[in-house]
């Protein structure tokens, strides 16, 4: 991440109703210039109405935001240049080629079309670039509408479950690519079933439960503050402890072992993102 001091995206009190339904409900963060920030909670839990919000796709009930220093009502037309996404119900043309699908989409943005070959070198599509996209695997179509989504050089970069569906190996592609634009200054906004993935790559992660957020810090912090913390410990005995670093009995136990002598090894158990989720949404994903 390189930060800056300006945010990227602000969020203030922005709400969403269907209805009764209170699909986002009052929420407010803000994400600096290069940040990757993660969106989490269960199905429902308003991760993609704020992203759509955010891109302009719907409108909000009540509260504000900017992206880009802009308005996302006022002025929502001065951020569409300034960012692009990947949303699980874009399409592709399945009869165009890869670097036909490129250079349409330069057309549309007024970018140099010479910017589709470096795109797709940098999804490694090049080889496939001229075949036609029914061809691809789900993994290669992915990467087609992230290259697709970067014509425009954003400066935010919002991607709703970019690795749903990919295997692993085409997952991590996508999460170094990630990473290689926000070292490179994009700001990136996601969301994401993976608490692996979230840990991985956010900085800073949000939950959200039922259009609120509970919780929002970077993953360590998140862990420190609701994984539990542990240590399994293994005694000359060759016997295996697992202890609780916040039981004081157990603390107890660890230092008697200590003081006897009786340590071989100690592995700390650092709590996860998924024990924070199931600590504050009650139940895992
Ligand atoms: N267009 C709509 N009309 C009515 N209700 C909607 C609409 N869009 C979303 N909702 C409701 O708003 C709530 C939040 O949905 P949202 O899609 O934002 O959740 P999510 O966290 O992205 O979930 P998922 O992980 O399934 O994508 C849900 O109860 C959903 O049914």
């Amino acid at each position: 991440m390189t930060a800056s001091a300006t945010p990227m995206v602000t969020v203030e009190q922005l709400a969403k109703h269907y209805g009764s339904v209170r699909a986002v409900d009052g929420i407010s963060f803000s994400v600096a210039a290069g940040e990757v920030f993660g969106l989490l909670g269960h199905n429902g839990a308003g991760k993609t109405t704020t992203i759509r919000m955010l891109t302009g796709r719907t409108r909000p009930t009540a509260g504000q935001a900017t992206v880009a220093g802009y308005d996302i009502v006022a002025e929502r037309d001065k951020i569409k240049p300034l960012i692009n996404l990947v949303f699980e119900d874009q399409n592709l043309y399945e009869r165009l080629s890869g670097r036909e699908t490129l250079h349409f989409f330069a057309d549309l943005y007024q970018a140099p079309r010479s910017r589709a070959d470096d795109l797709l070198e940098l999804v490694g599509l090049t080889e496939a670039a001229d075949r036609k996209v029914k061809t691809y695997s789900t993994g290669m179509k992915q990467r087609l509408l992230v290259a697709r989504a970067l014509i425009n050089e954003p400066r935010v970069l919002f991607l709703d479950e970019p690795t749903r569906g990919l295997d692993p190996s085409s997952a991590r592609d996508l999460r170094d690519l990630v990473k290689n634009l926000s070292a490179q200054g994009t700001t990136i906004v996601l969301t994401t079933h993976y608490m692996e993935e979230a840990d991985e790559l956010c900085d800073r992660v949000a939950f959200l439960s039922q259009g609120k957020i509970v919780a929002l810090d970077t993953p360590r912090e998140l862990k420190l503050r609701y994984g539990q913390r542990s240590a399994t410990v293994l005694l000359d005995d060759r016997s295996e402890h697992t202890v609780r670093l916040d039981d004081p009995a157990d603390a107890d136990r660890l230092a008697a072992w200590m003081r006897d002598g009786r340590v071989l090894t100690i592995h700390s158990n650092e709590g996860t993102l998924e024990d924070v989720f199931i600590a504050l949404a009650g139940r895992p994903l």
